[in-house]
Parts: structure tokens; sequence; C-alpha cells
């Protein structure tokens, strides 16, 4: 059974480069080191080494474009992640959506490069879509609840139930995570009860006066 995965994503939250960034890795190193949970962020493209070279939990970039070295202005390059140290990236996320070719094609570079795949999904039908191009995650979020302070697990627990379904429909060694609204002890509950691997999550942890009670929270129904 593979340990269950708390996502942290530091979205564009913090203001300027590092500060911000680095007091959340501290929260989540720490509570990982005391729970035994595995924690990982993905921080802004600036913040991928510092955090790698710093900290042990797993660091993740929060998008690759499918390309290879070459003349492609403004893109990410997954060699450039990988070499800041990244553990994993994520896809497709809501807020940075791709057609399913680039989808695939980012899946494809970063398999070739040994980076873990999160590709996230709005619904089930994406999900099983997501699931036939054997990511490591999918991960299900329904956009209207994302950053609303309304758990996925509570307001939405069928949407989770019927995307495992999918995935596992699809293929049984893609993981499942879920987010939207994760916020207690509660949520990671709920999804994982569901058939879930663990969960993606922002604000309530980059919100947070005190992100590590947070995590201690989220984690402590694990
Ligand atoms: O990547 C994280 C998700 O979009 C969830 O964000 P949220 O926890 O702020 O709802």
């Amino acid at each position: 059974m593979v340990s269950p995965l708390i996502l942290i994503n530091l979205k564009t939250y913090q203001e300027g480069i590092g500060g911000s960034a680095h007091r959340i890795a501290t929260a989540a190193e720490n509570v990982a080191k005391e729970s035994g949970v595995t924690i990982g962020v993905a921080p802004s493209f600036m913040d991928l080494r510092p955090l790698s070279t710093h900290f042990s939990i797993p660091v993740y970039a929060q998008h690759i474009d499918g390309i290879t070295p070459g003349a492609h202005t403004g893109y990410i390059l997954p060699e450039a992640v990988k070499l800041a140290g990244a553990h994993g990236t994520l896809i497709n996320h809501s807020e940075r959506r791709l057609t399913l070719a680039d989808i695939e094609a980012a899946v494809a570079a970063a398999k070739r490069l040994q980076l873990e795949t999160v590709v996230c999904t709005n619904n089930v039908a994406t999900s099983a879509a997501a699931a036939a191009l054997a990511p490591d995650y999918v991960a299900i979020e329904p956009p209207e609840l994302i950053g609303s302070g309304v758990s996925v697990s509570k307001a939405d627990p069928e949407i989770i139930r019927r995307s495992v379904e999918a995935v596992r429909g699809v293929r049984d060694d893609v993981q499942v995570l879920t987010g939207a609204g994760i916020q207690s002890g509660d949520c990671v509950k709920i999804a994982l009860d569901l058939g879930t691997q663990g969960v993606l999550l922002a604000s309530s942890v980059v919100k947070a006066d005190d992100p590590a009670a947070v995590l201690r929270e989220l984690v402590s129904l694990l």
C-alpha cells in the first residue's frame, strides 16, 4: 500500500519570492516528520530549486510543457524542472488547463525524466481519459469548489467515488487524489475512505496564520 499523499499547491498566493514558500515547506517538513505522512509542496517555478535544496519533502512543479530543448519561448521545459530538483509535477491544473494532446505530451516528457505525474481533472469523464495516459496520479477537483472553503469530501463525495471507479475501470495502477476546499482531518479521512490515495489542497494551508497547525489537523485521522 502506497503511503497517503498530502500535496500543497502554493499557486501564486505568495507575494515576492522565497519567504512564504519557505514558511510552508518548513511546516510541511516538520509535520511530515512528526506524522510519517508524505507531504509535498508545489511552489512557483522560481522556488523549485531553493526548496528542493533545503528540504527533504518532495517538491513538485505546478505545470510543465511537453516539449524538448529547443526554440520554445516562454514554455516550461521538463528538463529544467528536473534539474531544479523537482520530484514530480502537476499537469492540467484547473487554473492551467491544457488540451488532451498537450496533456499526453507533458505526461510523456515527465515519464522520460522520471518525474512523478499528477494529472488534474474536473469531472468523472476527464478522470477516465487522464487515467488512460497512465500518470502516477489523477487528481479530481470540481472547479466550482476550488478556493471556496467548501470541501469536495463533504459537498460532493459522489464525484470522488465515481472518479475512483472510472479510473479503476481504465487502469488499476493509477492512484487518485482529490482536492477543492480540503481543510480538516475529516475531509482527508473521507477522501481516503472513498478510495483515494490523498489530497491536493492550497488555501487552507497557504493562507493560514499557522500552517503547521492546519497540517497537523489534516493528518490527525490518518
Ligand atoms: O491545487 C489545489 C486545488 O486547486 C485546491 O485549492 P483549494 O484547497 O484552495 O480549494
